[in-house]
């Protein structure tokens, strides 16, 4: 990246002896949406504390703006930050939680409250200033929070799991309200969260983190559709495993129990009688055969579960189960427990796990 507005550089942490942060790399372009994905415990937060200047790395360096950032204190740095809890003042109105940061900045009333009150807008929230938290919902809570992380104008908004304390209704509306007030005021943001779909939904990169370090980095659809190691490919999304063996590698041919499949151009070095776990996505799996599907395997319906608009099937293939989604016809009947099936898909679709 030619000009990052946020670059971190070979960060190490560790607490004690326990490496926390393991050589983390990352560069984000101003205005960018940058999520760390990744499972409990696998350094996403402090990560992000090192970012915002409340953990001092024990290696490598944080850049600001071009600005070599790594001595300087929270407050020196420019940045705003929401966190998972609703930190709200409890004894401020709304107006006054909205307007803290500029009243520590000693930005004048009347300004002050200009900026409040386009706070508020922006948060759709117009007549809430008088309000106590207590009177208002976690959604709104969390809107609050945002609006008086944003007006003081930060150049950088940090994201600490902000939305996983709401039910899952209010988190997907706020989802598509954060990201919209993000690129309306175009500040480069990062969000951190161990919900995949979070992730996958808002952000423009997306780095999923596994034990410290960043396994990968890429845009949602690369994450999904071209995960680089097993880890991300099992952390991200639904995933069918399927295990093989190479019956002839010069020729890409790949046995499944007793049928063969074609994967030429996707063994990447390994030998004839290699064992290999391939996995597909449920999407990619078609119930029977399909035009422009090269492979195909024959199995039995294990369980079918009526879901409205899609079906989601289970076929047993061997020792393996796979899931897949058909949607529904109303004019033909769902597959039935029991039946004898073909599934077919495009080899090209199959992730080769190593
Ligand atoms: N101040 C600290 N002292 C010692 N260990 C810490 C400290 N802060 C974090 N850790 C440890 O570092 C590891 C990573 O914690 P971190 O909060 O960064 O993970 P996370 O990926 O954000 O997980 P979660 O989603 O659960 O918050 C954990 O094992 C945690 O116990």
């Amino acid at each position: 990246m030619a000009d990052p507005f946020l670059s971190i550089q070979s960060v190490k942490k560790s607490f004690g002896n326990v490496a926390v942060v393991k050589d983390f790399n990352l560069d984000v372009g101003a205005g960018e949406f940058v999520s760390f994905l990744g499972p409990s415990g696998c350094g996403k937060t402090t990560m992000l504390r090192i970012v915002a200047g409340f953990e001092e790395p024990s290696a490598g360096k944080v850049l600001i703006g071009g600005k070599d950032v790594t001595g300087l204190k929270p407050n020196q740095r420019n940045i705003g930050m929401v966190f998972q809890a609703y930190a709200l003042f409890p004894n401020l109105t709304v107006a006054q939680n909205i307007g803290f940061g500029l009243k520590v900045a000693g930005v004048p009333k009347a300004e002050a409250q200009a900026r409040i009150d386009e706070m508020l807008g922006i948060i759709k929230l117009p007549d809430f200033g008088d309000r106590y938290p207590y009177q208002l919902s976690g959604g709104q809570q969390q809107r609050i929070a945002l609006a008086r992380a944003l007006a003081p104008k930060p150049k950088l908004l940090l994201l600490d799991e902000p939305l996983s304390a709401l039910d899952a209704k209010v988190r997907i509306s706020l989802r598509e309200e954060i990201r919209s007030i993000q690129k309306k005021l175009g500040i480069t943001t990062i969000f951190v969260t161990h919900d995949q779909e979070e992730a996958l939904s808002m952000s423009d990169r997306i780095v999923v983190m596994n034990e410290g370090r960043a396994d990968q980095t890429g845009t949602p659809f690369e994450i999904y559709n071209r995960p680089s190691t097993k880890f991300v490919a099992n952390f991200v999304g639904t995933l069918n495993v399927l295990e093989g063996t190479i019956s002839d590698a010069a020729s890409g041919t790949v046995k499944i129990n007793a049928e063969e499949i074609g994967l030429k151009g996707k063994l990447n070095g390994s030998k004839s009688g290699d064992t290999l776990s391939l996995a597909l996505r449920p999407e990619a799996i078609s119930l029977g055969r399909k035009a422009g599907n090269d492979s195909n395997l024959t199995g039995q319906i294990a369980d079918v579960h009526f879901l409205g608009s899609v079906i989601r099937v289970r076929v047993g293939v061997g020792q393996n189960v796979v899931s897949l989604d058909t949607f529904n016809s109303p004019s033909s009947p769902p597959p039935v427990v029991g039946q004898k099936t073909e599934i077919s898909f495009s080899s090209g679709d199959v992730l080769v796990l190593h």
